[in-house]
Protein backbone atom coordinates (compact mmCIF):
# COMPACT_ATOMS: atom_id res chain seq x y z
CA UNK A 1 0.00 0.00 0.00
CA UNK A 2 1.46 3.05 -0.63
CA UNK A 3 0.93 6.42 1.77
CA UNK A 4 -1.97 8.61 1.17
CA UNK A 5 -0.80 12.75 1.59
CA UNK A 6 -2.56 12.78 4.73
CA UNK A 7 -0.31 9.50 6.32
CA UNK A 8 3.08 11.34 4.88
CA UNK A 9 1.71 13.91 7.37
CA UNK A 10 1.13 12.31 10.63
CA UNK A 11 4.11 10.07 9.81
CA UNK A 12 6.40 13.32 9.43
CA UNK A 13 4.80 14.44 12.53
CA UNK A 14 5.90 11.08 14.62
CA UNK A 15 9.19 11.11 13.30
CA UNK A 16 8.72 8.41 10.77
CA UNK A 17 9.56 10.20 8.07
CA UNK A 18 11.88 13.19 7.75
CA UNK A 19 11.95 15.35 4.72
CA UNK A 20 14.41 18.70 5.24
CA UNK A 21 13.51 20.95 3.48
CA UNK A 22 9.62 20.28 3.76
CA UNK A 23 7.62 22.03 1.86
CA UNK A 24 3.03 21.58 2.12
CA UNK A 25 3.13 22.59 -1.43
CA UNK A 26 5.20 19.67 -2.58
CA UNK A 27 3.14 17.35 -1.19
CA UNK A 28 1.02 15.61 -3.87
CA UNK A 29 -1.83 13.20 -3.62
CA UNK A 30 0.30 10.08 -2.51
CA UNK A 31 3.76 11.25 -3.30
CA UNK A 32 6.31 14.03 -2.12
CA UNK A 33 8.13 16.35 -4.76
CA UNK A 34 11.73 16.05 -4.63
CA UNK A 35 14.42 18.82 -6.68
CA UNK A 36 17.76 18.65 -7.88
CA UNK A 37 20.60 19.76 -5.45
CA UNK A 38 23.37 21.49 -7.05
CA UNK A 39 26.34 19.18 -7.11
CA UNK A 40 26.53 17.21 -9.94
CA UNK A 41 29.01 14.18 -10.67
CA UNK A 42 30.25 12.21 -13.72
CA UNK A 43 33.23 9.71 -13.37
CA UNK A 44 36.58 10.51 -13.62
CA UNK A 45 37.23 7.20 -16.63
CA UNK A 46 34.98 6.90 -19.81
CA UNK A 47 35.61 3.03 -18.93
CA UNK A 48 33.78 1.74 -15.17
CA UNK A 49 35.22 -1.38 -13.39
CA UNK A 50 32.58 -2.93 -11.52
CA UNK A 51 35.18 -4.19 -9.19
CA UNK A 52 37.36 -1.69 -8.91
CA UNK A 53 36.23 2.08 -7.13
CA UNK A 54 35.26 4.36 -9.78
CA UNK A 55 36.53 7.80 -8.88
CA UNK A 56 33.96 11.30 -9.44
CA UNK A 57 34.69 14.48 -10.20
CA UNK A 58 31.88 16.78 -8.21
CA UNK A 59 30.36 20.26 -9.99
CA UNK A 60 28.29 22.71 -9.54
CA UNK A 61 25.66 23.84 -11.55
CA UNK A 62 26.09 27.12 -13.07
CA UNK A 63 23.04 29.26 -11.87
CA UNK A 64 22.16 30.16 -15.72
CA UNK A 65 21.87 26.26 -15.92
CA UNK A 66 24.07 23.36 -17.01
CA UNK A 67 23.65 21.37 -20.58
CA UNK A 68 23.32 17.41 -20.01
CA UNK A 69 23.95 15.49 -22.90
CA UNK A 70 23.18 11.37 -24.30
CA UNK A 71 26.10 9.30 -24.10
CA UNK A 72 26.92 10.42 -20.11
CA UNK A 73 26.07 9.35 -16.86
CA UNK A 74 25.96 12.06 -14.43
CA UNK A 75 25.09 11.58 -11.15
CA UNK A 76 22.85 14.27 -9.33
CA UNK A 77 21.49 14.10 -5.70
CA UNK A 78 18.70 15.58 -4.10
CA UNK A 79 18.19 18.90 -2.24
CA UNK A 80 16.14 17.40 0.32
CA UNK A 81 17.71 15.00 3.07
CA UNK A 82 15.26 12.04 3.61
CA UNK A 83 14.69 9.91 6.53
CA UNK A 84 12.61 6.67 6.53
CA UNK A 85 12.17 4.34 9.53
CA UNK A 86 9.54 2.80 8.85
CA UNK A 87 8.00 2.65 5.31
CA UNK A 88 9.93 1.99 1.83
CA UNK A 89 10.69 4.96 0.07
CA UNK A 90 10.89 4.82 -3.28
CA UNK A 91 12.08 7.41 -5.70
CA UNK A 92 10.23 7.79 -9.09
CA UNK A 93 10.63 10.33 -11.93
CA UNK A 94 8.11 12.75 -12.53
CA UNK A 95 5.93 12.77 -15.86
CA UNK A 96 7.13 16.53 -16.67
CA UNK A 97 11.12 15.23 -16.43
CA UNK A 98 10.12 12.30 -18.28
CA UNK A 99 8.64 14.11 -20.95
CA UNK A 100 12.11 16.15 -21.47
CA UNK A 101 13.55 12.71 -21.80
CA UNK A 102 15.41 13.27 -18.60
CA UNK A 103 16.08 9.59 -16.44
CA UNK A 104 16.79 9.55 -12.94
CA UNK A 105 17.78 6.69 -11.94
CA UNK A 106 19.36 4.06 -13.79
CA UNK A 107 17.56 0.62 -12.31
CA UNK A 108 17.88 1.64 -8.92
CA UNK A 109 14.51 3.32 -7.57
CA UNK A 110 14.21 1.66 -4.28
CA UNK A 111 15.04 2.63 -0.99
CA UNK A 112 15.58 0.52 2.65
CA UNK A 113 13.89 1.36 5.52
CA UNK A 114 16.47 2.81 7.88
CA UNK A 115 18.07 4.92 4.58
CA UNK A 116 19.05 8.26 6.28
CA UNK A 117 20.40 10.39 3.30
CA UNK A 118 20.11 12.54 0.29
CA UNK A 119 19.18 10.36 -2.45
CA UNK A 120 22.04 10.23 -5.38
CA UNK A 121 20.58 10.00 -9.10
CA UNK A 122 21.48 8.17 -11.96
CA UNK A 123 21.13 10.67 -14.63
CA UNK A 124 20.94 10.15 -18.30
CA UNK A 125 18.97 11.73 -21.34
CA UNK A 126 17.72 11.24 -24.73
CA UNK A 127 18.69 14.39 -25.91
CA UNK A 128 20.92 17.52 -24.80
CA UNK A 129 18.84 19.28 -22.24
CA UNK A 130 19.82 22.41 -19.67
CA UNK A 131 18.92 21.65 -16.28
CA UNK A 132 18.94 23.91 -13.36
CA UNK A 133 19.60 23.41 -9.43
CA UNK A 134 16.44 23.68 -7.31
CA UNK A 135 14.28 21.96 -10.36
CA UNK A 136 11.49 19.86 -9.29
CA UNK A 137 13.33 16.32 -10.37
CA UNK A 138 11.46 13.14 -9.26
CA UNK A 139 9.10 12.09 -6.20
CA UNK A 140 8.93 10.28 -3.30
CA UNK A 141 6.36 7.35 -2.63
CA UNK A 142 6.27 5.64 0.42
CA UNK A 143 5.12 1.90 0.76
CA UNK A 144 4.34 -0.20 4.58
CA UNK A 145 6.02 -2.45 4.58
CA UNK A 146 4.94 -6.47 5.51
CA UNK A 147 6.71 -8.05 8.70
CA UNK A 148 8.79 -7.20 10.96
CA UNK A 149 12.31 -5.79 9.64
CA UNK A 150 15.62 -7.96 11.52
CA UNK A 151 18.17 -5.74 10.02
CA UNK A 152 17.69 -1.64 9.26
CA UNK A 153 19.67 -0.42 6.53
CA UNK A 154 21.62 2.53 9.05
CA UNK A 155 22.79 -0.71 10.87
CA UNK A 156 23.50 -3.27 8.91
CA UNK A 157 27.00 -3.83 8.75
CA UNK A 158 27.17 -3.30 4.75
CA UNK A 159 24.89 -0.10 4.42
CA UNK A 160 26.71 1.20 1.63
CA UNK A 161 24.74 4.65 1.18
CA UNK A 162 24.20 6.03 4.69
CA UNK A 163 27.05 8.61 5.17
CA UNK A 164 25.27 12.15 5.39
CA UNK A 165 25.89 14.07 2.33
CA UNK A 166 24.97 16.59 -0.16
CA UNK A 167 26.99 15.70 -2.99
CA UNK A 168 26.26 12.51 -5.32
CA UNK A 169 27.31 9.39 -4.18
CA UNK A 170 29.56 6.96 -6.61
CA UNK A 171 28.88 3.36 -6.79
CA UNK A 172 30.50 1.54 -3.95
CA UNK A 173 29.41 -2.03 -5.69
CA UNK A 174 33.65 -2.67 -5.29
CA UNK A 175 32.98 -3.08 -1.44
CA UNK A 176 30.72 -6.09 -2.02
CA UNK A 177 32.25 -9.80 -2.24
CA UNK A 178 32.37 -11.31 -5.67
N1 LIG B 1 18.56 6.05 -7.03
C1 LIG B 1 18.79 5.76 -5.76
C2 LIG B 1 18.31 4.55 -5.21
C3 LIG B 1 18.59 4.30 -3.87
N2 LIG B 1 19.29 5.20 -3.14
C4 LIG B 1 19.61 4.94 -1.73
C5 LIG B 1 18.41 4.42 -0.95
C6 LIG B 1 18.73 3.01 -0.61
O1 LIG B 1 18.28 2.72 0.71
C7 LIG B 1 20.24 2.97 -0.71
C8 LIG B 1 20.77 1.64 -1.14
O2 LIG B 1 20.12 1.25 -2.33
P1 LIG B 1 20.18 -0.26 -2.81
O3 LIG B 1 19.80 -1.18 -1.68
O4 LIG B 1 19.46 -0.38 -4.10
O5 LIG B 1 21.76 -0.34 -3.09
P2 LIG B 1 22.82 -1.50 -2.91
O6 LIG B 1 22.13 -2.81 -2.69
O7 LIG B 1 23.76 -1.39 -4.02
O8 LIG B 1 23.54 -1.00 -1.59
P3 LIG B 1 23.52 -1.60 -0.10
O9 LIG B 1 24.41 -2.79 -0.14
O10 LIG B 1 24.03 -0.49 0.76
O11 LIG B 1 22.06 -1.96 0.18
O12 LIG B 1 20.59 3.95 -1.69
C9 LIG B 1 19.73 6.39 -3.70
O13 LIG B 1 20.36 7.21 -3.03
N3 LIG B 1 19.48 6.63 -5.01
Amino acid sequence: MILSDKRILEEIDKGTIIIEPFKRECLGTNSYDVHLGKYLATYKSRVLDAKAHNEIEHFEIPKDGYILHPGTLYLGVTLEYTETHAHVPFLEGKSSTGRLGIDIHATAGKGDVGFCNTWTLEISVAQPVKIYAGMPIGQLIYFAVEGNIETMYNTKGNAKYNNKTTRPVESMMWKNKF
